[in-house]
């Protein structure tokens, strides 16, 4: 076949990875990530010319998987791949429900799973839009979300939770600006931020993980944010930074 090449490529680096995972015993990841269905997933983008190559492990997680490719123009990319088999499928429809982009959402796991993969596309473009660093989506399919990466080198970007910013009270100030543009322009809230899901690029704040983000007239959206502020809040003062949850949110509500 003539895209033979690439998907012996893309075999390969899985075969790498199978070993690696064999080796360290732990046999959930394999199992819980390459089935079938998704190789013919990463088949399919890798003959759309969307992956070049599968390159190592970013995360591994509860709900998905992260790793490092290149796409076109050997621009580095991180692909996503939500687990089919043990995800947290109530979970996942609680956050689903009440959003008029995914209603009637109902199905297989697997279905639940395919639409929170887009959800997350569309959550990262919404936020793109209005103005909130995120990494870039490329393109979503079945379990898989391709996005920029936010790195170099295949060496990712650390979370703010590793790291010791520089600049504490200009990073807050940026993530409660994003926080606003999220809630007023795109009307969302991303409900699992956190120090854990912010990246710092380049002295930049970037903001991930946006799966579970609901529009505002999710029956949560409220609690949601209320967490969401606690969580920033409690960073941002350890880190010595003068701010209030109340300031914080009256900061979001306000309207210009
Ligand atoms: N675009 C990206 N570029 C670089 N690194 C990324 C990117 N997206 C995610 N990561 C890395 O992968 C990790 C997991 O990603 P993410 O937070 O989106 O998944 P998750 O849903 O939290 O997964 P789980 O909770 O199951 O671990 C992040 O903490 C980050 O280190
Ligand atoms: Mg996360």
């Amino acid at each position: 076949m003539y895209h033979d090449k690439r998907m012996k490529d893309i075999e390969k680096k899985i075969d790498e990875y199978r070993m690696k995972v064999k080796d360290s015993g732990d046999l959930k990841a394999e199992s819980g990530v390459f089935d079938a269905p998704t190789l013919k997933t990463l088949y399919t983008l890798a003959s759309k010319g969307i992956i070049k190559a599968m390159g190592g492990v970013v995360s591994t997680g509860k709900e998905a998987d992260v790793f490092h490719a290149l796409g076109e123009d050997e621009r580095e990319l991180a692909i996503k791949i939500y687990r089919i088999t043990t995800s947290d499928f109530q979970k996942m429809q609680d956050y689903l429900i009440g959003d008029p982009r995914f209603e009637g959402i109902r199905g297989t796991k697997k279905d639940i799973v395919f639409a929170w993969t887009k959800k997350e596309h569309r959550n990262l473009e919404r936020a793109m839009e209005v103005g909130v660093r995120v990494p870039r989506p490329v393109t979503s399919e079945r379990n898989i979300l391709v996005m920029e990466f936010i790195g170099k080198d295949e060496v990712p970007a650390p979370r703010l939770k590793d790291v010791r910013p520089e600049d504490p009270k200009g990073i807050y100030s940026k993530v409660a600006e994003y926080m606003r543009l999220l809630y007023q322009k795109a009307r969302l809230v991303h409900g699992d931020l956190s120090e854990y899901n912010i990246l710092l690029y380049e002295g930049e704040p970037i903001i991930i993980d946006m799966g579970q983000a609901v529009m505002l007239d999710h029956p949560m959206s409220s609690e949601f944010l209320a967490r969401d502020i606690r969580n920033i809040v409690k960073y941002f003062k350890k880190m010595g930074v003068d701010c209030s949850e109340e300031r914080l949110n009256a900061y979001i509500m306000k309207k210009d």
